[in-house]
């Protein structure tokens, strides 16, 4: 069975010359959840409109259910659902009134009430869209972009604005939908988004994939870490030497690749020696250290190469 997304070479170049995506390549097979990470301006937002067909790609080939999101636009739009960052409408119009219209313009439509209560706002339908707060219009955006029972859900930031009630409520319904089938793609800042939600997920920046795996690929290849606070009178120094230990005067951290072994390493010594670990804190990475290592790395990188290039033109003199 193909792929439902498939990206390969994909580039896009603004007017005025700016390429915000550099040649990416990844592949969404049916029915997973995959999330496109990456600072401001790593160009996701770019990608995902290639994806949706809103716009041709300056080079590479982009896919959806097997056609050409932007020349056989015809074929893949009824079939997919897009949630924009920013959905645009009638102030004046209710929501009800809001989905129905848009039902209109969709085929296969699901009722207005299953989808407005797919996504808590069942008992807001007679509220004017202006009056509606902002996590609700973004509950609204994502009733429209369901409305047509889309085989690829495209979703551009689903959350931002949403409460805690309403991102987890978000998160089930998005967990729904990939049980039921759906396909989707979903853009976001939040690290514990991805990793709470994300089958796989790829880390954007400055146009590239730096880093693509599950979220458990992408965090196991980080160090876990170790932290404790030292009585007074006992040296980090004392520390068996094995544990690699870091140590900001009596606060030491240990950055380990074999967590279970460093701590029963370190338990074991703090008894013999009779030490006691004050606010003593283990656990594996985190999503979200994984991408502040990828990005502070792929700065210094930048960097480097500005620097590599600086010399040569310097040599060039
Ligand atoms: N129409 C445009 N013309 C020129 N440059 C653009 C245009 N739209 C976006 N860009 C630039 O392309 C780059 C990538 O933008 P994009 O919106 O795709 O990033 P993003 O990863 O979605 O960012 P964010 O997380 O801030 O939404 C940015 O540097 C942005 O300024």
């Amino acid at each position: 069975m193909t792929n439902a997304i498939e990206a390969e070479g994909l580039r896009r170049g603004y007017s005025g010359g700016f390429e915000a995506v550099r040649g990416i390549s990844f592949t969404v097979p049916h029915g997973e959840i995959f999330a496109l990470l990456g600072t401001n301006g790593a160009g996701k937002t770019s990608t995902v409109e290639l994806l949706e067909g809103l716009a041709a790609p300056s080079a590479g080939t982009a896919r959806v259910l097997g056609h050409d999101p932007y020349r056989e636009r015809a074929v893949v739009r009824p079939r997919i659902g897009v949630m924009l960052q920013e959905g645009g409408f009638p102030s004046d119009l209710t929501v009800a009134e809001t989905v129905r219209m848009w039902a209109g313009c969709t085929t296969g439509a699901r009722p207005t009430g299953e989808a407005l209560e797919a996504v808590g706002l069942g008992s807001r339908h007679r509220v004017r869209i202006k009056q509606l707060s902002g996590g609700e219009r973004r509950r609204l955006d994502l009733a429209l972009a369901l409305l047509g029972r889309p085989e690829v859900l495209f979703l551009d930031e689903p959350t931002t604005g949403l409460d805690a009630e309403g991102r987890r409520d978000t998160w089930n319904l998005v967990r729904r939908l990939r049980d039921e089938g759906t396909t989707v793609l979903l853009t976001t800042h939040y690290l514990e988004e991805a990793e709470s939600l994300a089958d796989r997920l790829a880390i954007m920046h400055q146009g590239r994939i730096v880093l693509t795996g599950t979220p458990d690929e992408v965090t196991a290849a980080r160090p876990a870490r170790i932290r404790f606070t030292l009585p007074e009178g006992v040296a980090p120094a004392r520390l068996p030497l094995s544990l690699k230990a870091a140590a900001d005067g009596r606060r030491v951290e240990i950055r380990t690749h074999a967590l279970q072994d460093a701590l029963g390493e370190l338990l074991g010594w703090a008894r013999e020696s009779g030490v006691r670990l004050d606010g003593l804190d283990a656990r594996s990475a985190t999503l979200e250290e994984a991408f502040l290592e990828i990005a502070s790395r792929t700065e210094a990188l930048d960097q480097d190469l500005n620097g590599d290039l600086a010399a040569d033109l310097e040599a060039l003199r």
